[in-house]
């Protein structure tokens, strides 16, 4: 190392961080179709745990492809590539010290071990939003599914593009079975003994 590469003594580490905040740093990642219910869910998860002090931050379709991602597509290519960067994204932000909710489709199991091994495995909780195409073309919450089978839009999961579920995630949650309030009730009670710093 050249003597003029002076190391930095006085670092604040994640450990630092997570100390300051009194909690523990993860990312829980929500995978499902379009129209599951993955941001519905999310935001509610969030806003439960913002209520209790927790440091959190999510990251969803509406901030990252109109911002960072916005060069991108729904081609297979162009969806791994969005999921590694909200992955790099992500990692940042628990090294930050923040709870980070991730509310995207990510329909391919590959790109989804690639997150776990970004931010690293005990720093991840996968949630399968587990609802039938039926019902999500039912509920055609922003009419994408109506112009998929107009032949209007192109790669849509479900339709023409493929969703590889989950084989063992942490948390699945059956929509058509399970109300909003009892799946947010069972997220926040998995996630809550994730949050205690151990060692105090
Ligand atoms: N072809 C196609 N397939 C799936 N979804 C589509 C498509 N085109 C646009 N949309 C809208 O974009 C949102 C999905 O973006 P993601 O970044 O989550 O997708 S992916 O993870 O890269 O597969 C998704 O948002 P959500 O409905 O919130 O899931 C759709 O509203
Ligand atoms: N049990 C449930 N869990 C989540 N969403 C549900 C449920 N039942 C009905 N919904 C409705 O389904 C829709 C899901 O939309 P959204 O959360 O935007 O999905 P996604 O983010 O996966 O595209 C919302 O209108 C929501 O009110």
């Amino acid at each position: 190392m050249s003597k003029h590469i002076i190391p930095h003594n006085y670092h604040v580490s994640k450990t630092d961080r997570v100390a300051s905040n009194k909690h523990n740093s993860f990312l829980i990642w929500f995978t499902g179709l379009s129209g599951s219910g993955k941001s519905t869910i999310a935001n509610l998860v969030e806003r439960n745990l913002f209520q209790k002090g927790i440091k959190t931050y999510s990251l969803d379709g509406d901030n990252i492809r109109k911002g960072i991602n916005n060069d991108l597509s729904f081609s297979p290519e162009d969806r791994t590539e969005n999921i590694r960067r909200i992955a790099e994204v992500a990692n940042l932000m628990v090294d930050a010290g923040l709870v980070v909710l991730a509310a995207f489709v990510s329909p391919y199991k590959k790109d989804r071990e690639n997150i776990r091994t970004i931010v690293k495995d005990v720093n991840f909780v996968e949630i399968y939003i587990n609802t039938s195409i039926e019902e999500c073309e039912r509920r055609d919450v922003k009419g994408l599914y109506k112009k998929a089978r107009a032949g209007e839009i192109k790669n849509m999961t479900g339709i023409s593009a493929p969703y590889e579920a989950p084989d063992n995630p942490n948390i699945e949650i059956k929509t058509e079975n399970e109300s909003i309030e009892d799946a947010v009730k069972r997220i926040v009670d998995y996630i809550t003994p994730k949050l205690e710093l151990k060692n105090e």
